[in-house]
């Protein structure tokens, strides 16, 4: 059944039908997800989470329906990718370049002056404990030390909605406090928080979860 989705939404998606590998992964799906609501996506692997995600953030065409950013049509749209952020599950960082520089890179994208991004960058890095790698090239850091910069990046944008995909995955129990923490401090920006995780803990601090299961199974629910 597909719900009502109303315009106010930060993100929502109507009849979302998404396929890879000549297969339906999700079919059909509605959501809505406000502003400042903490989200989270659970279910097994292969149940269509990077899939919805990345269709989501508007970097994977849908088969069917729409994604709508505050009501209006991403297809429409696509300037309002500015405004969404992905923390990619395989960090999708520049390798060859250091974490700040991938922190500048994707601000100065964004039309960010030099200084203020170095500036903000800085801050991300400090925030998600990775500042005494700023100067490291990315592909001499851990997984786990990668993911942080990569969500370093995603907090830096200072998006509305931000997509994360497993983002404690590689992290210790310290360093998955340290990121849990910012994520969810983004809601209280006004920031919209989706995220897909196996992580009973994440899926207890968000506000609410949405179970991902399979094709046969996906349920669309809207509302907090
Ligand atoms: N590019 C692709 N080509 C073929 N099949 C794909 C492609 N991308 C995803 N799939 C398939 O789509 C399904 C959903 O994959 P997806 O990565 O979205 O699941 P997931 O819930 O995020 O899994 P995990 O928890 O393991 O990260 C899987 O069966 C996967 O094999």
């Amino acid at each position: 059944m597909i719900q009502p989705v109303s315009t106010g939404s930060a993100l929502a998606c109507r009849a979302l039908t998404c396929r890879a590998g000549g297969r339906t992964i999700i079919d059909g799906l509605t959501l809505e997800f406000a502003s400042g609501e903490r989200v989270a996506l659970m279910g097994p692997s292969g149940s269509g989470k990077t899939t919805l995600l990345t269709t989501l953030a508007g970097l994977l065409p849908p088969a069917g329906g729409r994604v709508l950013v505050r009501g209006v049509p991403l297809d429409e749209q696509p300037e309002l990718r500015a405004g969404l952020a992905l923390v990619f599950q395989s960090y999708g960082l520049l390798t060859l370049l250091t974490a700040a520089e991938n922190v500048e890179v994707a601000l100065r994208a964004g039309g960010c002056a030099p200084g203020e991004a170095m500036r903000l960058a800085a801050d991300a890095l400090e925030r998600l404990r990775v500042a005494r790698f700023a100067d490291h090239l990315v592909e001499e850091l851990s997984g786990g030390q990668q993911q942080r910069v990569a969500v370093a990046r995603a907090l830096a944008l200072r998006p509305r909605v931000l997509l994360a995909d497993e983002p404690t995955a590689e992290q210790d129990a310290v360093h998955r406090a340290v990121v849990l923490d910012e994520l969810l401090a983004v809601a209280g920006g006004g920031t919209t928080l989706v995220v897909a995780t196996h992580d009973p803990e994440v899926a207890e601090r968000c506000d609410r979860v949405i179970e991902v299961r399979d094709v046969a199974r996906q349920r669309s629910r809207s509302g907090p």
